[in-house]
């Protein structure tokens, strides 16, 4: 789905590159965070994916695309099979949540029936239905990414592009965008986040890339942010380190189910029915302060070590069946620059704002 052949960025005027000599391939279905320091080149790669850069030599290619072969004419249509959500949302500020997100599709050329139906059942799965007539300005932080997000995956992307999309937001809020991102991920959506929340990546349990001053420097399946962790444990004082340890719990639990049940299990079997259970962390209602339908959703995950068929969805799951990945689009329309474009659509006269809290 992604493959990186020894990519090298060199940006004009700098001495080292910003990404050497890259090899990576990405498979369909996956979820991969991107980690690093900052200037350890993640964005670069979110970028060159994106075909917003060209690399400096080494071949790109995406969706069966060889991007070096791709006019700039055609790359907006190529962006269309990808998804982008940013840090700082990037949200029409003079449209409402739901033109924000019909607009993708209106300038593709979808027909008002499609529109209709698509942005009310986009907008239920990031958990925003009734606040469809908002403008930006209106919504929390978590609730304008999650428009940035319904707008991202409106137009049933192939793949999810992320570039530190809880960057802005609070630690609880960030939890309900990665059960979110999780959700869509399970409905064969590959994504790729950029990020520097080691928390959340340590407790995915997600295959982890690390860049190290353009590098790949380790690449984990199931891995954790690894030594540049930046939750300092050592300098907490003990109240510090309790209620991290109990956050840690919460988030667990609410990530990984699957993994609290193993644990469990394993717990279970070493007893031996000689003590009675402990009431499980994950059957615990997990952060009720977050409205957001999907946390009911996800006590009963997809397998998602195991990548989607093709073109096939994911039993058991709740996710609007237009969400399926479809990269085709038979939609042609005439292109022009500026903000649309940006999102892998077109547009020019289209101003867009950052958080508004
Ligand atoms: N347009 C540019 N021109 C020159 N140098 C650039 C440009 N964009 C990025 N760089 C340099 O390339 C390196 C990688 O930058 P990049 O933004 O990809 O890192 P990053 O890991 O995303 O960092 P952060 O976490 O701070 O966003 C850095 O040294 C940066 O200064």
């Amino acid at each position: 789905m992604i493959l990186f052949e020894n990519v090298t960025k060199k940006y004009r005027g700098t001495q080292k590159p910003a990404l050497d000599g890259i090899d990576l391939k990405i498979d369909r279905g996956e979820f991969v965070f991107i980690v690093g320091a900052s200037g350890s080149g993640k964005s670069s790669c979110l970028r060159l994916i994106l075909r917003e850069d060209r690399p400096s030599s080494g071949e790109i290619h995406v969706a069966g695309q060889d991007l070096s072969k791709i006019s700039s004419r055609k790359v907006p249509y190529f962006r269309r099979g990808l998804g982008n959500v940013f840090q700082d949302f990037r949200l029409l500020a003079n449209k409402t949540v739901f033109d924000n997100v019909a607009f993708t599709l209106q300038v593709i050329g979808k027909s008002r029936g499609y529109i209709q139906e698509a942005v009310p059942d986009t907008l239920e799965m990031v958990g925003l239905s009734g606040k469809a007539k908002r403008f930006p300005h209106e919504l929390s932080g978590g609730e304008q990414q999650r428009v940035a997000i319904a707008r991202a995956i409106v137009n049933k992307p192939a793949i999810l592009l992320a570039d530190e999309p809880t960057g802005n937001l609070d630690p609880a809020t960030s939890l309900g965008i990665m059960q979110l991102l999780k959700a869509i991920n399970a409905s064969g959506t590959t994504v790729v986040m950029a990020t520097h929340e080691a928390t959340f990546v340590d407790i995915m349990q997600q295959r982890v890339v690390e860049l190290s001053q353009g590098v790949v420097v380790r690449d984990d399946v199931e891995g954790g942010y690894g030594h540049t962790a930046s939750i300092p444990i050592a300098e907490l004082t003990d109240t510090g380190a309790r209620v991290l340890r109990t956050t840690e719990a919460v988030v667990r639990a609410a990530l990984a189910p699957e993994v609290e049940r193993m644990r469990e299990q394993d717990a279970a079997a070493a007893e031996a029915a000689l003590i009675e259970p402990l009431p499980s962390a994950a059957a615990e209602p997990v952060v009720d302060d977050i409205d957001d339908p999907l946390a009911t959703r996800l006590e009963e995950p997809a397998d998602l070590s195991v990548p989607p068929p093709e073109d096939e969805a994911v039993p058991g799951k709740r996710i609007p069946s237009f969400l399926e990945p479809d990269v085709e689009s038979t939609v042609q329309v005439a292109e022009s620059g500026g903000f649309a474009e940006r999102l892998g659509l077109s547009d020019d006269d289209q101003g867009n704002v950052g958080p508004t809290r």
